[in-house]
């Protein structure tokens, strides 16, 4: 800067003390290089003038010749070296301007002068006397001359320096402006600062919030990475474990393709072997054929084989005899061996078809019936077969299935069990509630799905129907009823084209196809509940009733085109005790009446078929009139005698040994079977 002093700055000691503004220094126009820079290309012109008026002032001086010696208490031109602050002439603010205006400087010279007081350089003129007032007047002429070069010079210095003045003031103006527009560039800039420190702060808390869900951010990504880490190490333990399965299926696979190795050699092998067995099956093949056509052979043989089978065996059940009959005595029971004792004294099993009853003398309770010896009397019989108490059902059923073939093969069978109550019939004919027990009717059933099973292999099919009735005093009741209150009667149809009325069969009572051995159970249940519903006492009941289990079994071959047709009667018959001895009376004496009735007149048409009498009584009794068909010279009959081990007994036992061997005596005919 020059060395003119801005307005309101302190005036510089002198040109030399005049500071430039550095770079990184305090003043405000520090740090705007800018600015400075805008300075720096003022400055060239600045610094010359500086020289300028300060010689220029000088040489005012000079001019002047005002020293510091001088009386002049304000010289005109000079500076205040005071440093009071005036302006670059010297000037206070207010005082008038060097040379603006020389009138007012002449008075003031004037009144300098009046003062006396020496005017220029050097010891001046010498003072003259106060007449000399032409020499004084010289004097003044020539300081007025002087004065007036002077003046000019000043005058010509006083334009120069307005020129300079006004170049200064212009460079003050634009100096002002400059600042004025670098103040309010400032201000601009502080106010930009300001925004900036706003923005800054409003970045600042940003940043914060930013930081802070960063922070967050940052930890979920931890708990993130810490959870993919333990993920990571998871599948690194699974992938080391598939590692080590990859590592043993390679050696599976190693394995497999030497089997495959193997395998392919084997293949090879075998293709070889499946060509020479192609051939070989050629050939057999060809054997196959020829057997086959011998297995037809040995089937049709077969078949005649059968047909023979069944001729002979009717033949050999001839020779035995259309009506066979078979005792048996049950073991005593529990409670009976507590009061008689484990042995059966008075009857003899003397062989497999014959026993001795003995009439034991100090027998209990036992009266003596008619006809019936004195005391250790023995009485033998002789039947088809005699079964002692250890016989087992299967043992017994083993001689009565030879029976039931033939009912297979189309014949009608009959078979009773007689004897008095609590003799063992339903035993027989049922069986006992525990395993192993059971008795004639299932056992039958499960033989005739055996038999008829094989004989599928030889074109025949078959047919069961079951129904399951019973007579008591004289009335027929179907056990398997699921309909109450139906009439019950015995009726004939034809059973051929010629009209023969052959087939009996009940009305309404209900028929059941059974498919299965193990349906028969749960019809022998049925029946044992309806029984129970007809009496309280079910045991009672069933003593004083005949049962009858009926089969019909029809079989038809598609290969012979036979067919054939059989009845098979499993009749538990009611308790055969004599009349007198029951001591019955009302509907007990009915009962017993009704019983004994239809016994005996089942024994008459035995007697009447043994005679070939011209008339059957089959009528005379339900039984007789149901079982028509199954006792006569169509069909085969097997009668059971049963009997009570009990010594107390021996009178009822000795009737039916008796009743039975009338049977046995008798020979009924030639069975024929029904095949059409
Ligand atoms: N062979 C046997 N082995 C073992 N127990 C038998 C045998 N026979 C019969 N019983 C038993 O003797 C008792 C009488 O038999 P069951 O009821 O069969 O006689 P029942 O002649 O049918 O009599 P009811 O005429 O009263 O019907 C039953 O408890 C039965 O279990």
């Amino acid at each position: 800067m020059s060395g003119i002093p801005r307005p309101g700055s302190r005036l510089p000691q002198s040109s030399s003390s005049v500071k430039r503004p550095r770079a990184g220094s305090n003043d405000e126009n520090a740090g705007q290089p800018g600015l400075l820079a805008k300075k720096k290309k003022m400055d060239p012109p600045t610094l010359p003038l500086k020289k300028t008026s300060t010689s220029n002032l000088s040489k005012a001086k000079s001019m002047m010749n005002i020293g510091p010696k001088s009386k002049v208490t304000q010289p005109l031109g000079t500076s205040n070296m005071s440093g009071r602050a005036t302006n670059v002439l010297g000037r206070r603010p207010g005082a008038n301007p060097v040379g603006g205006n020389t009138s007012n400087l002449a008075p003031r010279t004037r009144a300098t002068v009046t003062t006396n007081a020496p005017v220029g350089p050097g010891p001046g003129p010498k003072k003259r006397p106060a007449w000399d007032l032409k020499g004084r007047l010289e004097d003044m002429e020539g300081l007025f001359a002087s004065t007036a070069e002077r003046v000019s010079t000043l005058e010509s210095q006083n334009t120069q320096l307005k020129t300079v003045a006004q170049e200064k003031e212009t460079e003050v103006i634009q100096n002002s402006e400059e600042l004025k527009s670098v103040a309010e560039e400032r201000d601009s800039l502080r106010k930009q600062i300001e925004t900036l420190k706003k923005e800054l702060s409003e970045v600042t808390d940003l940043k914060e919030c930013q930081a802070k869900n960063y922070r967050t951010q940052l930890d979920d990504l931890e708990f993130k990475k810490s959870a993919l880490e333990r993920k990571l190490k998871g599948l690194e333990d699974e992938l080391n474990a598939r590692i080590a399965e990859i590592g043993s299926l390679k050696s599976i696979v190693a394995q497999s393709n030497a089997t495959k190795d193997c395998l392919e050699a084997t293949l090879e092998n075998t293709k070889r072997h499946l060509a020479s067995a192609e051939d070989k099956l050629t050939e057999l093949e060809k054997l196959a054929s020829q057997q086959a056509a011998q297995i037809d052979q040995h089937r049709e043989n077969e078949r005649a084989f059968e047909t023979e089978r069944r001729r002979l065996h009717n033949t050999i059940q001839e020779l035995k005899g259309n009506i066979r009959v078979f005792c048996r005595v049950r073991p005593l029971l529990k409670g009976e061996v507590e009061k008689v004792g484990p042995n059966i004294r008075h009857i003899e099993f003397v062989s497999e078809n014959s026993l001795e009853l003995k009439r034991i003398a100090d027998s209990p309770n036992e009266s003596i019936a008619s006809g019936i010896k004195g005391k250790n009397s023995k009485y033998d019989f002789e039947f088809d077969r005699v079964f002692g108490p250890n016989a087992k059902q299967a043992q017994v059923f083993e001689e009565i299935c030879q029976l039931v073939q033939s009912a297979i093969d189309g014949y009608n069978v009959c078979v009773f069990a007689y004897g008095q109550t609590g003799s063992g019939k339903t035993f027989t004919m049922e069986g006992g509630e525990e395993p192993g027990n059971e008795g004639m009717i299932p056992l039958t059933l499960d033989m005739i799905y055996q038999e008829t099973k094989k004989l599928e292999g030889k074109g025949w099919t078959y047919k069961m129907e079951a129904s399951f009735l019973e007579i008591y005093n004289e009335e027929i009741r179907d056990l398997l009823a699921t309909e109450k209150n139906l009439k019950y009667d015995i009726k004939l149809t034809s059973s051929d084209v010629k009209g023969q009325t052959n087939d009996v069969y009940v009305s309404n009572v209900k028929v059941v196809e059974v498919k299965s051995p193990h349906q028969v159970t749960s019809l022998l249940s049925l029946a044992h509940k309806n029984r129970a519903i007809a009496a309280t006492n079910c045991n009672e009941r069933s003593s004083r009733s005949h049962s009858v289990f009926q089969l019909k079994i029809t079989g038809s071959n598609s290969i012979t085109t036979e067919s054939c047709s059989g009845t098979l009667n499993l009749v538990d018959l009611a308790g055969s005790e004599r009349l007198k001895d029951s001591g019955s009376e009302g509907l007990r004496l009915k009962e017993t009446q009704n019983i004994n009735k239809s016994l005996a007149n089942l024994g008459n048409v035995i007697m009447a078929l043994a005679q070939k009498d011209s008339h059957i009584p089959y009528r005379n009794s339900k039984l007789t009139h149901l079982l028509q068909n199954s006792l006569g010279g169509n069909s085969k009959t097997l009668m059971f005698v049963n009997v009570s081990p009990k010594e107390d007994s021996f009178s009822e036992t000795l009737n039916s040994l008796r009743f039975a061997t009338k049977v046995n005596q008798c020979q009924i005919g030639t069975a024929t079977k029904k095949i059409k």
